[in-house]
């Protein structure tokens, strides 16, 4: 067992610890085990720089990714009509056209690009600093939209046409405007199903064609990540920042750091180099064929409670046709708990089948059940969101309330799951099969887990029992694997055991001493209130007992109380080596027992005379201070024992 478990906890340490990968190290972009998909096709096109006859025979040239650019409107695109901002129609390609940054006129010319792809709006990055070309077309909506007037149908029209085109790009560049921008990055996370490419949404504060801008840079990084990294996510790029889409929220109406993603880190930083934080890229984790799921339910909707809310109000909102409900609440999901009135309109809805998700108003943080006025929301049949944004629970009810042929139960359960990394996982309640060696691998996989939040959320609530299990046969190695992992050796495990009880029971005296070395507690109690120093007596551990003792681990107050009733059974049963280990733990060989009589006085009572010798000596070892010597160990050798005492047989009763 030691051997296999250390295997498969080597390959979550592995998959853990992932490489970030920059611009800089891109020249093995397409082995990358993380990067599936053939990324830059290099393509052979004929060179039409000069007519020579060299020039027939087809060249290669540099590695090109394709991205398509669906431009829908936004600020991005706009010029000011009657001292107004509106989207311009037919502008933004020629535009582009004429930026050096932007498009590389003499490149196109060259390799007869716009031959090669035909009749599209097509352009091409200057070489990268990867020596990749990435050409893209524009495809642009009519009419150009202010993202204030999306609606459901858009966010359709744009995952249809992503679906279309899908197999003929590498990735996908979404121009929208800023308003409602989160909006449908979060419902283009839900709806593109088994996603395995690359769809960032973008746009801008200041129009592109004015001087001082952000659409220019905010373009120009969503290009270059959709071009060079395989991201299988729907996600936002602005001001520098990935985040992914359905995380992400607008929170500044004049800045150009508009966005922030207050639950999750970003997913990449564009600085002087593009730094991908692949652990926390989520990965659909599925051979299944890339899907869009246009069907999207708009009886759903967004209520923020406030203190002076009518009851009147609720019900309002609540009546049919509505169907699902984000209802933002206070702090960590709280709502007034001495309004029965309130909380049974709420109640009734559930009970008629209108889905409630309950949300936090708090920029950061998830929703929990820790104050009373949490709960009561809980008893009204409310589910709890997390620490999903508004924008993300509600795109996530109007495609799950969407979904034909499962039932209302299915539909709350799909609510409460982490569908596409929108939510941090709650995984205090999963079950484990110790058994299978490979657990933590079929569980990762059964759950989805694509990332690192989710690993070491496994991890966590995994290696406890792990470590214990570890501890209990004595395998450094798996401990080693675990720490390796970034496990905490310390952590109890479902009954607050830790590894050191375990081991400390066991007797495996040379992994008690590598765990006290690696951060374990001599202190550690269990839900019984046992420490590794009482589960070494009561399993008469003799060296574990000294070495936790020299490390510093003692009997309670009431523990040395109640030692002189056990003292005086053991005396009178006439078990010496029992007498020794507690003695050793530092209990008072003069403690009376129940009666008022010590374990000595017991023993003479009893007429054994070689039980009173022993114990005679037990104390005087003690008074001189001898018990509290410790040898040193030898690390190598465990069953190598530290005498102290001539001891007797186990079970040697001299009466
Ligand atoms: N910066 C912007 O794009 C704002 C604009 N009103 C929009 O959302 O379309």
């Amino acid at each position: 067992m030691a051997d296999s478990s250390c295997n498969n906890l080597t390959s979550l340490a592995r998959a853990l610890s992932q490489p970030t990968l920059n611009l800089n190290d891109m020249n093995d972009v397409t082995l990358s085990p993380t990067r599936s998909i053939p990324l830059f096709k290099c393509r052979r096109r004929k060179l039409s720089i000069c007519n020579s006859i060299e020039s027939v025979e087809p060249s290669p040239i540099a590695p090109e990714a394709r991205v398509l650019v669906i431009n829908t409107g936004g600020t991005i695109g706009m010029t000011l009509h009657d001292k107004v901002l509106a989207p311009k129609a037919n502008a933004f390609f020629e535009s582009l056209r004429k930026l050096p940054i932007l498009h590389d006129e003499s490149y196109a010319q060259q390799t007869g690009m716009y031959d090669y792809y035909g009749p599209e709006n097509i352009l091409v990055l200057p070489l990268s600093k990867e020596k990749k070309r990435i050409v893209y077309t524009i495809m642009e909506y009519t009419p150009l939209l202010d993202s204030s007037n999306m609606t459901t149908d858009d966010w359709r029209k744009i995952g249809k046409d992503i679906e279309k085109n899908y197999e003929n790009y590498d990735g996908f560049v979404i121009l929208h405007g800023t308003d409602t921008m989160a909006y449908t990055a979060s419902a283009l996370s839900f709806m593109c199903e088994h996603l395995g490419k690359p769809i960032i949404v973008t746009g801008s504060q200041v129009p592109i064609y004015e001087m001082r801008n952000d659409g220019r840079d905010n373009l120009l990084g969503a290009l270059l990540i959709a071009g060079h990294f395989v991201i299988p996510e729907v996600c936002l790029y602005f001001y520098n920042n990935l985040y992914r889409g359905n995380r992400s929220t607008k929170v500044d109406a004049g800045s150009f750091n508009a966005f922030a993603s207050p639950n999750l880190a970003p997913l990449a930083c564009a600085e002087v180099d593009i730094t991908i934080n692949w652990d926390t890229v989520w990965r659909a984790n599925t051979t299944a064929k890339f899907h869009v799921s246009t069907e999207l339910n708009r009886n759903v909707g967004l209520l923020r409670l406030f203190p002076g809310i009518t009851s009147a109000t609720v019900k309002a909102f609540l009546q049919p046709p509505m169907e699902g409900v984000v209802l933002e609440t206070y702090g960590s999901g709280n709502a007034p708990d001495n309004r029965p009135h309130l909380l049974a309109v709420l109640k009734k809805a559930t009970d008629n089948g209108v889905i409630i998700i309950n949300c936090t108003q708090c920029l950061r943080g998830t929703v929990s059940a820790s104050y009373a006025t949490g709960k009561v929301l809980m008893d009204a049949g409310l589910i709890a969101g997390g620490d999903m944004t508004p924008e993300a629970a509600l795109s996530k009810l109007s495609y799950v309330l969407a979904k034909k042929d499962i039932t209302i139960h299915a539909k709350k359960k799909m609510m409460a799951q982490n569908l596409r990394g929108e939510m941090s996982a709650d995984l205090a309640g999963a079950k484990l099969c110790l058994s299978d060696s490979r657990f933590i691998q079929v569980i990762a996989k059964s759950l989805s887990v694509s990332c690192k939040e989710e690993l070491e959320a496994i991890r966590d609530a995994l290696t406890p029992p792990l470590a214990c299990a570890a501890a209990k046969i004595g395998d450094i190695e798996a401990l080693e694997a675990l720490k390796e992992m970034g496990s905490n050796l310390f952590l109890g495990d479902y009954d607050g055991r830790t590894p050191l009880h375990i081991a400390a029971c066991e007797g495996h005296l040379k992994l008690v001493k590598y765990l006290l070395s690696h951060g374990a507690t001599v202190y550690a109690k269990d839900r019984y209130g046992d420490t590794p120093l009482c589960n070494a007596v009561r399993f008469r551990q003799k060296e574990v007992v000294k070495l936790l003792r020299k490390t510093g681990a003692h009997f309670s107050r009431d523990e040395l109380e109640e030692a002189g009733t056990e003292l005086c059974s053991l005396a009178a049963s006439g078990d010496m080596e029992g007498l020794e280990i507690w003695s050793l733990a530092g209990a008072d060989l003069n403690k009376p027992g129940y009666d008022g009589q010590s374990a000595i006085q017991v023993a003479e009572a009893a007429g054994k005379k070689e039980m009173v010798a022993f114990l005679h000596q037990l104390k005087k070892k003690t008074v001189i201070g001898e018990f509290n010597e410790c040898d040193e160990y030898d690390d190598d050798d465990e069953s190598e024992g530290i005498e102290f005492i001539a001891a007797p047989t186990a079970q040697s009763n001299l009466g």
